[in-house]
């Protein structure tokens, strides 16, 4: 091995059987203000390929403008932003999808009459690359192109182990069953970054168990790097390899479970709350 691989590899811890790669996303000094609220205040942390990073901190700490901020939904008026490598200036959230950047939302945000599929279907809309004109002129191409995105979705359904409500629309299925959909419907754009903000909000034990192993599925088969809100305190020491405390929207401790576990600040934070 070389000097270089070696030094990268000291870096790069190795968790089960997944190479945390490189830092995808460095976030600089973030400051975001709402008027007189401010949201975030001098944040800087960062993400690594490969590695499930999750953020946590009590109500109101900062965590879901931290999403929009990566999402690009929020600008932040002060501090940089890096994305493999290159400083983001000003973005609208549709960059960041075709950037690789996928989520999903705290409450859920699908179209509830219509089936599993066609949800999971609108989650392709940034990989069709027919446009109207060419609907109207080439038909055979546009429906290959559509069997293809079919064929992808189909995938995602077997993966989820979705199959058996494929066709039944999404507002008819259990609350475990539509976060999982949501899910597939940010798959479907095949992300190389994927956010999830409270995935296993309002589950019962046997659907968090479920959706733990989902996304830990995604991020080892699919190589995903996955940043992570979530408030069960036992799901975050289970799947993260580093977590980000947020409180009042500064960060008051980052680093691998064990090492936030124990560190007094993110105690004191998070004694007298209902987390
Ligand atoms: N669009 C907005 N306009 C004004 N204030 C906002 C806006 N979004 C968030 N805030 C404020 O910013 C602060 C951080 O809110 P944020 O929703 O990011 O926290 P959070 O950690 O995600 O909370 P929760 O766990 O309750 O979802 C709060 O004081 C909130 O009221």
């Amino acid at each position: 091995m070389m000097m270089d691989d070696m030094a990268a590899a000291a870096e790069a811890p190795a968790v089960g059987g997944r190479r945390i790669g490189d830092v995808i996303l460095d976030l600089q000094n973030i400051s975001l203000r709402f008027g007189g609220v401010k949201a975030l205040t001098d944040i800087s942390f960062n993400v690594r390929e490969h590695e499930i990073r999750s953020i946590i901190g009590p109500n109101g700490a900062g965590k879901s403008s931290m999403l929009n901020v990566i999402n690009g939904v929020y600008y932040p008026q002060e501090g940089r932003i890096l994305f493999r490598g290159e400083e983001r200036k000003k973005m609208e959230p549709h960059m960041a999808a075709t950037q690789g950047i996928a989520r999903t939302f705290q409450n859920i945000a699908l179209f509830k009459g219509m089936s599993v599929l066609d949800n999971i279907m609108t989650g392709r809309n940034l990989k069709m690359k027919c446009n109207l004109l060419q609907m109207a002129l080439y038909w055979g191409a546009v429906q290959k192109e559509e069997i293809a995105h079919r064929g992808k979705v189909e995938e995602i359904i077997d993966f989820l182990e979705i199959q058996s409500v494929r066709k039944t629309p999404v507002g008819q299925l259990p609350y475990g069953l539509q976060k999982r959909v949501e899910l597939g419907r940010a798959l479907a754009a095949e992300p190389s970054l994927l956010l999830l903000d409270e995935p296993m909000a309002g589950m019962n034990v046997e659907e968090k168990q479920d959706m733990c192993r989902f996304i830990l599925d995604v991020n080892d088969q699919f190589g995903t790097t996955i940043v992570l809100i979530e408030h069960d305190m036992g799901v975050v020491m289970d799947i993260s390899d580093r977590v980000v405390v947020l409180d009042y929207g500064k960060k008051i401790g980052d680093g691998a479970p064990d090492e936030v576990r124990n560190n007094e600040e993110v105690i004191r934070a998070y004694l007298g709350t209902s987390h």
